[in-house]
Order: structure tokens, then sequence, then C-alpha cells
């Protein structure tokens, strides 16, 4: 069964639902999305649903060819990129992105 839910920190949650950060990059654990699927976006820390997201596409990348285009689909500098993805997954070097478009949010939100 293929995964429908997925989690940010809350500080990407405008963003997100601005439509301005367009991928995540995770580790292997959170790989298995499947592109066309639909997917329920939560926050990390209060498991709150804040939109749903179709994955586009799952990608294999190694940390060190992380570059400028990922930062911009990120919304985030290329230093700010690598910082974070390093607090997250400190020495892994082996990553996924996964990329998605916004399909709907929550209209209290
Ligand atoms: C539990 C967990 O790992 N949750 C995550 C992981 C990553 N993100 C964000 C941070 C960056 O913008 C990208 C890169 O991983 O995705 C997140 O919000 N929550």
């Amino acid at each position: 069964m293929h995964p429908t839910k997925i989690t940010f920190y809350e500080r990407f949650e405008p963003i997100i639902l601005s439509g301005d950060k367009t991928i995540t990059i995770r580790d292997e654990a959170e790989s298995h999305y499947v592109p066309g699927t639909r997917v329920a976006v939560h926050t990390y820390e209060t498991d709150r649903w804040f939109c749903d997201i179709e994955i586009r596409s799952v990608t294999p990348i190694q940390f060190d060819d992380l570059n400028e285009e990922h930062a911009r689909q990120e919304h985030l500098s290329l230093e700010d990129l690598k910082r974070i993805i390093r607090d997250i997954y400190p020495e892994l070097d082996s990553l996924y992105v996964i990329e998605y478009r916004l399909l709907a949010r929550d209209p209290a939100g």
C-alpha cells in the first residue's frame, strides 16, 4: 500500500500553501510515494491537516549534488537548504527529491 500522508514542520506551512515550495527532500524511509497519487499534508508537531498535494516524481539525489535549482524549488538559499537537510539527516548522503503540486487547502487556514 502506498503512503497517503506526509508531515512537514509547521514553519514551512505558509510557503507550501503559497505554492512557492514544490519539493521536499527526504530519506529512504519516506521515499515510497507514488507519482500521480494524492497525499494529505499534516504538521509534524500537532498532526493538523492543512492541505493535499499530488506527487509528481520521486528522484534519488546525493547530498553533494543538491544545487541552486533544488534550493529555488524549496524557496530557500542553497546554503540554508543544505543546513536544514544536515540538521534533519546528519551524515546521510543518499536522499530523495519528492516533487509535488498543491491540490487543496484548508479553507479556514
Ligand atoms: C519528520 C521529518 O523529517 N519531517 C520533515 C522533513 C523535511 N521537511 C522539509 C524541510 C525542507 O524544506 C525540506 C527538505 O527536507 O523538507 C519537513 O518540513 N519536515
